[in-house]
């Protein structure tokens, strides 16, 4: 197994690494942290905040209000929710607020009624609001809690105007990857990873040298039927299995990605996110399967350790520390589900304080097999899987296709890709947007083709 070289700090002399270097934050400059014994974080780190009426969006605005004099979300942007917004409006004042052109005149009329004395933020919609509270000269970090390709532009705007990124919106660097990772040394900013396994990776590097990661260990918990045999999946009423996939085992989460766990599709994206967060090969990123969701990933080093970061299934606790960072900010986070300490979990009560391990059957999850091929085939070729992906889900959720039909339809889109000659080798931001409405058409097409073959 080929090492890999563990991404190169941006050295003092202004020289720096391999693009992807950027993620992590420059450790010889930052201060000093033990348990908050110094000035870091800076009191009052001002934050933006792109999907906030979301699950992560709403998680890091609680992280927000149980750590108000840490960090303070000066401009959110949602989607269609208004009502949420009007909420998190009133209780955070935000200075530029964004959402959907449909609802702009809402949210107008709603900030209106709710007649706060001198406050009057700029409210924006549309991809130039996202835009703008991506860019809001105050805030230092944006967090992407957009769901899909749709958070790409916001977030390479924000890199351009020199913030931070705490990264949930996978799917962006999925399919932007190639034209992300020059942005890093570009603009000097950093991506700090929220998505809970890239987060455990992140924390179990720190204070690993260079050189010394033999492996990445991605755990998964086979989502919602990870106790069904592929026979019993076939043989099972596609209404319940569409109903199904949309419910997690472990972690409550917005609809895509809770489809895309219950496919492993999810663990498959993760697979290309830490490619492109770590610089780290394919050949050494493994996946397996950990039905409890309590170790959320693993190093290996080349001394044999394996170093692992544990927890609850609980999005909290990577939102911190990717806004904390160097810190560790003291923090109460119990069990989301039902309340209870991770002391609890140790005392190995019931089915508590037991972690098991096995290798993913690729034949019952063959989407983790397509994201190792897209992520190998590189160019475009990774927007294309992740573009028909989202598709594909869309069409599972309004019932166009059923459950057991995502993996095929985004197999015969790559063919397709292929054959086709549509993946560009080293794309351009444009040629990454085109691919997206490529794929996203072609994963039409296909399903239309096979229900015409079937009718
Ligand atoms: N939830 C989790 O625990 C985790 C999520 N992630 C990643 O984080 C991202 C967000 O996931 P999650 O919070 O679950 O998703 P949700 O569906 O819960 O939230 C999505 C947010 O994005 C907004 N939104 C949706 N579509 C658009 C669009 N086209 N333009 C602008 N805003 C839009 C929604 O607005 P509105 O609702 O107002 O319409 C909402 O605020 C995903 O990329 C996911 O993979 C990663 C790890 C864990
Ligand atoms: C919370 C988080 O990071 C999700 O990506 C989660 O890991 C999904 O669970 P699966 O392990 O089932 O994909
Ligand atoms: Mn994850």
């Amino acid at each position: 197994m080929a090492a890999f070289v563990l991404p190169k700090l941006p050295a003092a002399d202004g020289g720096s690494g391999p693009t992807p270097a950027a993620v992590l934050a420059p450790e010889a400059s930052a201060p000093q942290s033990p348990n908050g014994a110094s000035a870091w974080p800076p009191a009052g780190k001002k934050i933006s905040i792109l999907g906030s009426t979301g699950s992560i969006g709403t998680q890091t605005l609680d992280i927000c209000r149980k750590h108000a004099g840490l960090f303070t979300p000066v401009a959110l942007a949602a989607g269609k929710n208004v009502e949420l917004l009007l909420e998190q409006v009133k209780e955070f004042r935000p200075q530029v607020v964004a959402c959907d052109e449909s609802k702009l005149a809402d949210l107008e009329a709603g900030i209106a009624a709710l007649g706060i004395q001198d406050y009057a933020p700029v409210l924006l919609s549309g991809v130039e609001g996202q835009c703008a509270v991506a860019r809001y000269e105050e805030s230092q970090t944006v967090v992407t809690g957009i769901v899909g390709c749709a958070g790409l532009i916001p977030t390479i705007e924000a890199m351009k105007a020199k913030k931070d990124i705490a990264l949930a919106n996978k799917e962006t660097l999925i399919a932007g990857g190639p034209v992300i990772a020059p942005l890093f040394e570009e603009y000097g900013v950093s991506m700090l990873p929220v998505d809970s396994e890239h987060s455990a990776i992140f924390q179990c590097l720190q204070g690993v040298p260079e050189g010394g990661v033999k492996k990445i260990i991605l755990t998964g918990s086979g989502g919602t039927f990870r106790d069904m045999t592929v026979e019993e999946m076939k043989a099972a009423d596609p209404e319940w299995l569409r109903q199904k996939s949309t419910t997690h085992p472990n972690w409550d989460m917005g609809a895509k990605i809770t489809v895309d766990s219950s496919t492993m599709m999810n663990k498959g994206l993760e697979v290309i996110e830490a490619h492109w967060l770590y610089g780290v090969d394919y050949d050494d990123i493994e996946v397996v399967i950990h039905p409890q969701s309590i170790v959320h990933s693993a190093i290996e080093c080349h001394d044999t350790a394996v170093l692992m970061q544990t927890g609850w299934p609980d999005m909290r606790l990577p939102i911190l520390y990717a806004l904390s960072h160097p810190a560790r900010v003291p923090a109460d986070l119990p069990n989301p589900r039902d309340g209870r300490q991770f002391d609890d979990w140790w005392k190995g009560e019931g089915k508590d304080g037991q972690l098991t391990f096995s290798k993913p059957d690729l034949e019952k999850y063959p989407c983790i097999s397509l994201a190792y091929a897209a992520g190998r085939r590189g160019g475009t070729m990774p927007a294309i899987l992740s573009a028909a992906n989202e598709r594909a889900v869309e069409l599972l959720l309004s019932k166009a296709i059923d459950f057991l039909e995502i993996p095929g339809t985004l197999e015969a889109v790559m063919k397709l890709a292929e054959d086709d000659g549509k993946v560009v080798d080293t794309p351009t931001l444009d040629d990454i947007v085109a691919a997206d409405l490529w794929a996203r058409d072609a994963a039409d097409k296909v399903v239309q083709e096979r229900s015409v073959k079937v009718a």
